[in-house]
């Protein structure tokens, strides 16, 4: 398609959908504006955006479709800039906000002025931030979460489908009320407990020295949101304050049961809790993005040499396999093995990486569960 996209936040998830964007659509034209300009200038370097406009309102007003993807609250209000413009009258305007209820509320502004709002969500992301973090296959296989409102054409609904194709997302249809219940479940709630416990053990750790350095394996998998927005995840509190505040009074029934357990010693009951748990995650679907992403992790025996992660990649590299991720499992000191662990995008690219190492070494290797 051609056009002109004008991406109103040039943060990770702006800047991923600038990039999947003009991987689909090699005619269009994608204009940036971010509040901190560093941000959309650093867009530009990085080629996630042909141009950085000055302001929303020269970004906006020759623009094909408008992506807001902002903090929520400050949505609202680049919703309410907006509808006070004028734009072109065929403009499709949606954002990514992890929240919808209230952003599309706020948007009956536009609605009032003839425009096309239409909210969206893509459920994939990251802890990280900002327009260096962009990736343009973050969305592949992740629902991708529309709630437009009666009135809107469903042309302009598969306009927007089109001009996101790229995304390699499963788009779904649902209503603003349902989406924020459905993603305080899944998605707000976890937020909440991820920091929860980093705060708890920062309280604890006083006088601990040891606590920060034993808080390895479990703890980082459990705490790794904990690491994400605080301005972000202050404003999708806020903005669904109703529904978390119900799951906080689930969630410390959950607890006062734990408790009960404990104090019974019921050894059958808490065996128990932990099996239904693993049941019912084992049965996720782990190999799709979205409810879990995927991590296509290869796992490398290789002896504990300075030069040996090098050696390794080099050997992916010449092979063209790209790799998203690299780390060294923690040994023994006395040992002379290591684990290194590879992550890869796709499990052919795993694969084609273990028949490489194979050819290339003798270093062992396993997939794992
Ligand atoms: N991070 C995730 O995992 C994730 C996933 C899906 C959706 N979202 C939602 O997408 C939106 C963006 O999140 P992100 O992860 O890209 O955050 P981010 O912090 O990486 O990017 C947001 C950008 O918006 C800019 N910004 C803030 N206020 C602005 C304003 N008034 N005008 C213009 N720019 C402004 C910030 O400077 C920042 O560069 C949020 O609404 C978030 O809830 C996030
Ligand atoms: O993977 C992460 O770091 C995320 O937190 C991504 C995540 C999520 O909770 O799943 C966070 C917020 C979004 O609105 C959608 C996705």
């Amino acid at each position: 398609m051609k056009g002109r996209v004008f991406v109103i936040g040039l943060g990770l998830i702006g800047g991923s959908l600038a990039l999947c964007i003009k991987k689909e659509h090699k005619d269009s034209i994608i204009i940036g504006y971010d509040i901190y300009p560093e941000q959309a200038r650093l867009g530009k370097m990085l080629g996630v955006i042909d141009e950085v406009a000055d302001d929303i309102v020269e970004g906006a007003k020759t623009a094909d479709l408008i992506i807001i993807s902002a903090p929520v609250i400050e949505t609202e209000t680049i919703i309410h800039l907006l509808a006070g413009q004028s734009l072109k009258p065929e403009v499709i305007i949606t954002d990514t906000g992890s929240t919808k209820r209230k952003i599309v509320a706020n948007a009956a502004s536009l609605k009032e002025k003839g425009y096309t709002f239409i909210g969206g969500h893509p459920m994939a992301g990251s802890h990280k931030s900002g327009v260096s973090a962009a990736k343009e296959f973050l969305f592949e296989n992740a629902f991708y979460l529309f709630t437009p409102e009666d009135h809107i054409e469903i042309s302009k609904v598969e306009k927007l489908k089109e001009w996101l194709k790229g995304t390699n997302a499963k788009f779904l249809t649902v209503t603003p009320d349902n989406h924020d219940y459905l993603t305080g479940i899944v998605s707000h709630f976890p937020h909440i407990i991820a920091a929860s416990i980093v705060r708890q053990t920062e309280r604890l750790a006083e006088g601990e020295s040891l606590i920060p350095r034993l808080a390895a394996g479990g703890f980082r998998d459990i705490t790794r949101i904990a690491s994400s927005s605080p301005e972000m995840w202050k404003d999708i509190l806020l903005h669904n304050r109703e529904v978390l505040i119900e799951l906080i009074d689930k969630w410390q029934e959950e607890m006062d049961w734990v408790k009960v357990l404990l104090e019974q010693e019921n050894s059958e009951g808490i065996f128990r809790y932990f099996l239904q748990a693993k049941q019912y995650r084992d049965g996720l679907p782990v190999r799709e993005k979205g409810a879990i992403p995927a991590f296509y992790d290869l796992f490398v025996d290789v002896p504990d040499y300075p030069g040996v992660v090098s050696e390794v990649t080099g050997y992916l590299a010449k092979e063209n396999i790209s790799i998203t991720n690299i780390r060294i499992l923690e040994t023994r000191e006395d040992e002379i093995y290591g684990v290194l662990v590879i992550s890869f995008q796709t499990e052919e690219d795993r694969g084609r990486a273990e028949r490489c190492i194979h050819s290339c070494s003798s270093y062992a290797t396993s997939i794992g569960t």
